[in-house]
């Protein structure tokens, strides 16, 4: 008999092990055998694990460097680095602080020096010093209109970029005349390097033609001055820079696979882009279950069916959750009665939205289990509270930081 709970928990912590930057850092550092005078800039939630990989190989040869990653995912010195935390999803006073240090480090270098560049998600809002005229706090605004919005990250991004004098490829040209190596962890679908942490230190692709587009689609209403602060352009060519992605979303999903085959599934990759409102996911993997439960499609039970990505939520509630959690509860809804299947949601970074949970698990109890304490579901989603919800009822998937950061890792195990 399956404990489909507990094989749960242990493809999503074996899964994560598998996308934890050290390995291929270091794998990466051996290719690139680079020559002293090497200078660390480490940003997003996984900056801190980079670095201290990057350090350990590297050792003397590293001249100095900096590391700016989320508050509570710093775990100590790395001789000689500074490190710094600070605000994400929205930037804080720290956030700019850092961002001067780092600019500090780099603005002065020459044509021999090299800036090792560690990027990965988190970085927009851990990263930023806002172009002229405009203020933290006109930033902390837009990135919350943004959020909110239930624009992807690739649109979220574009009007970020437009606004900062580090993101968009701004970083390199501060750099320049040194050469930066960038080393990425991807946590945007589809690996788009000018909007991975808003690409610092890559050739942006994005004009003000579409971040006009984007004002219009979700109808941000935006004050004058931003408004003109947003038609200034980024770089489109950088001469300094070579970068390589060292993770993503893929990797995760088919290590999934693979432990959920070693556990005795009958295993498929439906797909890496889940994109769509988290809680049309939901029920699309509702109907998943139903398929598997009435007709054992697509495939022989037991069996675990993996997708990965990155959902969106237009959040319009003013209750407590995060995308996974949403989509779960949402799944939750349509599996309701089915015996010996679970659904399972986790952000790969550990931190689901601005909750201290990575995600949710639900199986066909969930429902009754929350009605027997008084909860409704379609009131809980109205509202955006699947965190208290999925609490309630011991559904919550809690893994604190992880380190890494590669989208969102979501499972069906059916038994
Ligand atoms: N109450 C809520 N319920 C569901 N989703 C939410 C809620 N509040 C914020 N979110 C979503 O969480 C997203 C940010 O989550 P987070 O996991 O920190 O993202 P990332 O890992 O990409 O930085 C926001 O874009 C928003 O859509
Ligand atoms: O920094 C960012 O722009 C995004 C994408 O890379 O990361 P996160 O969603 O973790 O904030
Ligand atoms: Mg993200």
């Amino acid at each position: 008999m399956k404990n489909l709970r507990e094989d749960a928990f242990r493809i999503i912590k074996s899964s994560i092990d598998s996308v934890l930057p050290e390995k291929a850092i270091q794998q990466e550092l051996e290719n690139l055998s680079l020559e002293d005078n090497i200078h660390i800039v480490a940003i997003g939630k996984a900056a801190w694990r980079m670095a201290k990989a990057a350090k350990e190989f590297l050792k003397n040869k590293v001249k100095d460097g900096i590391v700016i990653t989320k508050y509570g995912h710093s775990q100590g010195a790395i001789g000689g680095l500074q490190i710094y935390e600070a605000g994400h999803p929205i930037p804080d006073e720290n956030t700019i602080k850092s961002t001067k240090k780092a600019i500090e480090l780099v603005e002065n270098l020459r044509e021999d020096d090299v800036v090792l560049f560690l990027v990965s998600g988190g970085g927009s809002a851990l990263f930023e010093l806002p172009v002229e005229g405009v203020t933290l706090e006109d930033i902390k605004k837009v990135t919350d209109m943004l959020l909110k919005s239930g624009a992807n990250i690739v649109e979220i991004n574009t009007v970020r970029k437009h606004l900062s004098r580090v993101k968009g490829g701004n970083f390199a040209k501060l750099v320049e005349p040194a050469k930066i190596y960038s080393l990425v962890l991807s946590d945007v679908l589809g690996d788009r390097l000018d909007s991975i942490a808003s690409g610092p230190a890559y050739p942006d692709s994005t004009t003000i033609k579409d971040v006009e587009k984007i004002i219009k689609k979700y109808d941000l209403q935006l004050s004058e001055k931003i408004l003109q602060a947003l038609k200034s352009e980024t770089p489109k060519h950088l001469n300094n820079v070579e970068t390589r992605i060292i993770g993503s979303v893929t990797k995760v999903c088919e290590s999934a696979a693979k432990i959920a085959q070693h556990l005795g599934y009958n295993t498929i990759i439906l797909t890496t882009t889940l994109d769509c409102e988290a809680k049309e996911a939901g029920s699309f993997l509702a109907s998943i279950v139903r398929e598997e439960k009435e007709k054992e499609r697509p495939l022989n039970t037991p069996c675990a069916i993996i997708l990965g990505g990155e959902t969106v939520v237009h959040v319009r509630g003013k209750g407590k959750g995060g995308r996974n959690q949403e989509l779960v509860l949402s799944a939750a809804r349509g599996i309701k009665g089915y015996q010996e299947v679970l659904i399972a949601s986790v952000g790969t970074d550990g931190t689901d939205g601005p909750t201290d949970a990575a995600g949710g698990i639900v199986d066909g109890e969930t429902v009754n289990r929350l009605q027997s304490k008084g909860i409704d579901v379609e009131n809980v989603l109205n509202d955006n509270d699947s965190y208290h919800a999925l609490q309630s009822i011991d559904g919550l998937v809690i893994t604190g930081p992880t380190g890494t950061n590669v989208n969102d890792l979501t499972f069906i195990l059916c038994n």
